[in-house]
């Protein structure tokens, strides 16, 4: 990526964001009628991991690959959770509405970005939760940019 494009981890505030995002995403999931019971076993380190994912996928530093097993790992964790499209769907659309709640950044260029990984991980998850999906242990951690918009609007 160009020199004068902040990554999407530099554009929406870096880990402390992303953590304040996923805390309290997952408070609201445990409120939800929907996805509490398929998160009712969740750790409290949870949401500092999921933080940590995103980071790296939104081009912040490896921690998810070098301290919790990387992306083999991630998938693991939604083996046979026969997950369906009615929770996907509210993961997501709580995810963003903790994300406009908090105040992050809401522009065109950053969110439609963001909605392209969110969509393309949770059908991912929903694909290998379903009864005979493997890891694959050399699946390499996503990667995502600003893909067709190119980055943020500079007017
Ligand atoms: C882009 C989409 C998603 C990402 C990036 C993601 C990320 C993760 C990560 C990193 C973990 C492992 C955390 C750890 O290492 O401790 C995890 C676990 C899990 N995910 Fe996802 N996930 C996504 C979508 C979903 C969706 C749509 C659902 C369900 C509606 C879901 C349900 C779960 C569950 C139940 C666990 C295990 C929680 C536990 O420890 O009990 N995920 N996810």
């Amino acid at each position: 990526m160009s020199e004068n494009i902040p990554t999407l981890y530099e554009w929406v505030g870096g880990i402390d964001a992303l953590r304040r995002l996923t805390s309290r995403f997952y408070e609201h999931v445990r409120r939800d009628t929907l996805l509490a019971p398929v998160f009712a076993h969740m750790g409290d380190d949870h949401p500092a991991h999921v933080a940590a994912f995103l980071a790296e996928v939104l081009g912040g530093p490896a921690t998810y690959s070098e301290q919790y097993g990387g992306h083999p790992h991630m998938i693991q964790q939604h083996l046979n959770r026969h997950l369906v499209q009615e929770q996907r769907r509210r993961w997501v659309t709580l995810l963003l509405e903790t994300a406009d709640e908090l105040g992050m950044p809401d522009d065109p260029e950053f969110r439609s970005a963001l909605v392209g990984y969110l969509e393309w991980g949770s059908r991912l998850a929903v694909i290998n939760s379903q009864p005979g999906a493997q890891a694959d242990h050399d699946a390499p951690m996503p990667k995502w940019g600003w893909g067709e918009v190119k980055g943020p609007y500079r007017g």
